[in-house]
Order: structure tokens, then C-alpha cells, then sequence
């Protein structure tokens, strides 16, 4: 019916190393859809900041993984409201400390506690409709058979210069390296966020502004997805 057009099933996967735009261009990509928007990345740092706000030895694989499954967990999906909390508390602005930061590839690279994540993320893409899911394993792991799935990519330059502007300029050019290049370094050793997989288009943004970055990741969703 005119005017009425009814909205199809969509699953988006997206995933990209730190300071890629991973998390922006999604939500914007969300909005633009009419879809959900899941950052499982923000999912990662919410299970580091409950274990170790229980006091958890993050070497201790064992101890890490029961704390990860004992995490009550909720995160919004609707791209206009960010909002995570553990057991009730709003850990929303927590999650972005540099101590979570410094601490999470502990947990991201517990095997038992990404196959909880990967099960929970699995949960929340199915409950939607039409969800944008972005982290680095969801073109993957999480959702391999998605409608579309990109790989956003850009140039250490780019990912170094970005996430130094979001940060208010005011971190050194080692400690930007060390929150950016060796965390992916350390993230990269479980999963493969730096070549596409067999079916995943790659968008490169390192020489895109945001909305040329946006343009060409939804251009990519409905090139796949017919
Ligand atoms: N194509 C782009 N050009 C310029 N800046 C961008 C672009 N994409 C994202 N940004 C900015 O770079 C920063 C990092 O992006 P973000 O989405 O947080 O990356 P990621 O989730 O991959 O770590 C943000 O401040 C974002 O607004
Ligand atoms: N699907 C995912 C998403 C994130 N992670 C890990 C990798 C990162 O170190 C942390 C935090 O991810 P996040 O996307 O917030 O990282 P950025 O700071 O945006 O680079 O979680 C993961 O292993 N698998």
C-alpha cells in the first residue's frame, strides 16, 4: 500500500579494528534503516567492569568466565538512547574509562567468555526485526549468515588521528598507540578483524568523511542485500 511500505527482516554485521568508526557509522546506519543497533563491544566492556568491580583476577581464566556468566546485563538497541547497566547500575559512562579500556582484552580474549557474549549477542540479533550488529567477530562468528556484512577498515594514521580527536587531544601519541594498535594487537590473537571473510565487503573510510563513510557502508547493505 502506498505510504505503508513494510519493512523487511535485516540483519547487519559489521566489524573493523579500534578507531575504524565502527560504533558511529553503525548507529547512524541504524537510524537511516529504521533498525536496532547492538555494539558488542560495549558488551565486552560492560562484563570487564562488573569482574572487576568484584574484585576478580583478571589471569584467572576460570574466575574471569564465572563472572562474565553471573553478569546481569542489559544494553539498549535503540540507536538514540546509549544506555548499559550491570545488575541495575548505569555503567554507562564507566564502560569509556581508560581502566576498562586497559583491562577488557583480558576478557575479550577468554574463549569461555566470548562463546556467553557470542550467545547473548545471538539472543538480541534474533529479537529484532531489523538490528545493525557491530564488534569484531559478528561478519563471523556472531552472525556469518546476516543480509549484509562489511568489514570497515582505514589506515592506522586515520584510526590513530580519529580516536586522538575523540578523546579531546589530550593523550600522547604512545598512549594512543598502546589504547589502540596493541589492543588490537592482543584482540587479534582470538579473532580475525583485519581481512574480510569469503562473501564480506570491505569499506575503507581512510580517505571518507563520516556521511561519505555512512553513504558507502549503506550503499555495501543494499548491494548484498537483495
Ligand atoms: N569516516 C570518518 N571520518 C572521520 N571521522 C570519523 C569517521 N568515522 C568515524 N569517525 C570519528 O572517529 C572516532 C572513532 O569512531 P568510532 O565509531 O568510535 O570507532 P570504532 O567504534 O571503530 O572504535 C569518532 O569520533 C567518530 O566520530
Ligand atoms: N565482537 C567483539 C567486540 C569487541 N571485542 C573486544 C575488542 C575490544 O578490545 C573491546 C572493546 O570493543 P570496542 O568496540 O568498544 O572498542 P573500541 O574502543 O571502539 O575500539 O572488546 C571483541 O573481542 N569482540
Amino acid at each position: 500500500m502506498e505510504g505503508c511500505a513494510v519493512m523487511q527482516k535485516l540483519t547487519v554485521a559489521i566489524d573493523g579494528p579500534s578507531g575504524s568508526g565502527k560504533s558511529s557509522v553503525s548507529k547512524e546506519a541504524a537510524r537511516r534503516l529504521g533498525a536496532a543497533y547492538l555494539d558488542t563491544g560495549a558488551m565486552y566492556r560492560a562484563v570487564t567492569w562488573h569482574a572487576l568491580d568484584a574484585g576478580t583476577d583478571l589471569s584467572d581464566a576460570a574466575a574471569v568466565e564465572a563472572a562474565v556468566k553471573a553478569a546481569d546485563l542489559f544494553i539498549s538497541t535503540d540507536p538514540d538512547l546509549e544506555l548499559v547497566t550491570i545488575h541495575g547500575t548505569d555503567v554507562t559512562q564507566a564502560i569509556r574509562e581508560p581502566f576498562v579500556s586497559e583491562a577488557v582484552s583480558a576478557v575479550a580474549t577468554n574463549l569461555a567468555a566470548r562463546a556467553e557474549l557470542v550467545s547473548r549477542q545471538r539472543a538480541i540479533i534474533n529479537a529484532h526485526e531489523r538490528i545493525v550488529a557491530e564488534g569484531r567477530d559478528i561478519t563471523t562468528v556472531v552472525a556469518p549468515d546476516a543480509n549484509a556484512r562489511i568489514l570497515l577498515t582505514a589506515s592506522e594514521e586515520a584510526r590513530l588521528r580519529r580516536r586522538g580527536l575523540q578523546l579531546g587531544g589530550t593523550q600522547s601519541a604512545e598512549a594512543l598507540e598502546a589504547q589502540v594498535l596493541a589492543r588490537d594487537a592482543k584482540d587479534s590473537t582470538v579473532v580475525n578483524f583485519t581481512v574480510a571473510a569469503d562473501g564480506v565487503a570491505t569499506v575503507d573510510s581512510s580517505d571518507l568523511d563520516f556521511e561519505q563513510t555512512v553513504t558507502a557502508v549503506l550503499a555495501a547493505i543494499s548491494a548484498q542485500d537483495k
